[in-house]
């Protein structure tokens, strides 16, 4: 399949780190399988240097899609998104500040939409590590549908710009 099957990839970014950051990760892939009733696509985890307040713990990072021909709307999406940080825990607190578990609608399909509550594609993930790491390991062809610019050659124009970010053997 490809970004322009009529299938729509549902792409999500998931970090933690505050308590059990693994556990956290493998609860929330669990609550969104049972949420979207498909099977997520997982990337393998990354731990990953903390971005924006860097005076923080190292997180626990990952990506994670599924396909379905008949999406939800956006904005149901990201709310159900939030109501499973909500469920596991998640106390609201200082933006990008230290988290149980964030959950982040990366793409849409190739859908480019800007509204108060929702950005997709995630207008922060090109800077990113934590991010396109794990979205080239499982989605090496996607092709960034506001830039036109593939992923892989995304993460090597910013490569040299980016913290660090690391792989965990499995
Ligand atoms: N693509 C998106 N995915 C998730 N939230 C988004 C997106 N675009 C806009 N938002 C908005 O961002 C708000 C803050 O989200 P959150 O608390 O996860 O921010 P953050 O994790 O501190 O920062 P960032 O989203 O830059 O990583 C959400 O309530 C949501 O309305
Ligand atoms: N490495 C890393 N840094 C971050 C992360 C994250 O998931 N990973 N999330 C943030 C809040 O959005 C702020 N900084």
């Amino acid at each position: 399949m490809t970004q322009y099957d009529r299938q729509t990839k549902i792409v999500i970014a998931l970090g933690s780190n505050l308590g059990d950051c693994s556990a956290n990760l493998e609860q929330a892939v669990r609550k969104m399988e049972a949420f979207f009733g498909a099977p997520l696509v997982c990337s393998s985890v990354y731990r990953s240097e903390p971005v924006e307040v860097r005076d923080q713990p190292w997180f626990l990072n990952q990506v994670a899609y599924f396909e379905t021909d008949a999406p939800l709307p956006p904005l149901v999406i990201l709310k159900n998104l939030k109501a499973i940080e909500a469920q596991m825990g998640r106390i609201p607190g200082a933006r990008y500040g230290p988290r149980l578990i964030d959950l982040d609608l990366l793409f849409y399909g190739d859908w480019v939409l800007e509204t108060a509550n929702l950005t997709v594609p995630h207008p922060k993930l090109e800077e990113r590590s934590f991010v396109l790491m794990p979205l080239v390991e499982i989605l090496p062809d996607f092709i960034h549908p506001r830039t036109g610019i593939p992923l892989t050659e995304i993460l090597e124009q910013n490569r040299p710009r980016l913290a660090r970010c690391e792989r965990m053997v499995q």
